[in-house]
């Protein structure tokens, strides 16, 4: 990209992938929402956001993901930036450009991380810190998966998505994520799950236990939890189960497990040299799946 007509230089800004390790839905609120408790971690890939400073607010995306996704209000880049403005007002914002890298509507928060990820440049071109009450404010206003996507760091996340744990430094798992093409809206599912307005079913279990230290250890935790979200997923996009089989058969495969309302599934290994064999031997079995060997951290 050029640089802006006022000489200063685009700024830029990686979104990227939230995984839920694991996903718990403790019940649901009399306004609808659903209460979860999960564990969050960030993917080395993501989409690409580039800010040029300037008079007027602008929205172009490329990228091999761009497909199908307009450029219009409905985007939560400008929602994300609309928001900010009316909440800090006086600010500047500019041309936004988002290379799309990530499948849409595909419970790994693509919209989220880049409507987290054009609050961040805002916030930067602006001298507002991330840490400011009322960005967060705006981020929930945006998305329930777009406060935990400010910062990106793995944390535990609990409520609708508001209430956030201290970033945690977990062990770094070697992942391979797989979408089968296959969109899922993420009402639909929490729809699907069947709870009435008002069900309270349990109580919040309180994250971790001790922060694991080794990737093992965290996937010994992780084993113990699942996504609940799995099974209501399923009913709506019946190909997860197949993502998961072949996930699960893939040599090295030592947990596999869908993310936030799928149909993105994950499996982890013990080392780069297994994610990547695996990813690789799966590519070549489904090529039209979006496969994706990358750290989660
Ligand atoms: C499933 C997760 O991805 C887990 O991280 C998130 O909870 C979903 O986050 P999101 O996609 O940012 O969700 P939003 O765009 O805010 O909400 C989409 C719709 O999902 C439902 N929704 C969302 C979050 C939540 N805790 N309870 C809900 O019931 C609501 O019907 C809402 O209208
Ligand atoms: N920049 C964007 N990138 C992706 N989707 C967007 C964007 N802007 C708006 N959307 C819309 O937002 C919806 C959710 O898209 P997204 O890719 O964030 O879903 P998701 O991965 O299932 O999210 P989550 O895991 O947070 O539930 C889609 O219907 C999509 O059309």
């Amino acid at each position: 990209m050029a640089a802006s007509a006022g000489g200063a230089l685009p700024l830029r800004t990686r979104a990227r992938a939230k995984v839920n390790l694991d996903l718990r839905v403790l019940g649901r609120r009399p306004d609808g929402y659903h209460e979860l408790e999960s564990l969050v971690a960030f993917a080395g890939i993501g989409d690409e956001l580039a800010l040029d400073p300037g008079p007027s607010l602008s929205l172009t995306i490329a990228g091999p993901r761009a497909a199908g996704l307009e450029a219009d209000d409905r985007n939560l880049v400008l929602r994300a930036a609309r928001a900010f403005g009316q909440a800090f007002p006086g600010t500047h914002a500019g041309a936004f450009h988002l290379t799309k890298r990530l499948p849409v509507a595909s419970g790994i928060g693509g919209g989220s991380a880049d409507a987290a990820a054009a609050l961040r440049l805002l916030a930067r071109l602006n001298g507002i810190a991330l840490s400011d009450p009322t960005l967060r404010e705006v981020a929930a206003g945006v998305g329930a998966d777009v406060p935990v996507c400010l910062e990106s760091r793995a944390r535990l996340m609990a409520g609708i998505g508001d209430r956030l744990g201290p970033a945690l430094r977990l062990p770094s798992l070697f992942a391979v994520l797989v979408n089968p093409g296959v969109p899922v809206e993420t009402v639909g599912v929490f729809r699907a799950l069947g709870l009435a307005a008002g069900d309270r079913l349990l109580a919040a279990g309180g994250g971790l236990p001790a922060l694991p230290t080794s990737a093992a250890e965290l996937r010994a935790v992780l084993a113990r939890s699942g996504n609940d979200l799995a099974v209501p997923a399923q009913r709506i996009a019946p190909e997860i189960g197949e993502v998961l089989e072949r996930l699960a058969a893939l040599p090295g495969s030592r947990l596999v497990r869908m993310s936030g309302s799928g149909a993105t599934c994950f499996a982890l290994f013990d080392d780069c040299v297994a994610s990547a064999a695996a990813a690789k031997a799966l590519a070549r079995q489904r090529p039209e799946w979006w496969v994706r060997a990358t750290l989660l951290r």
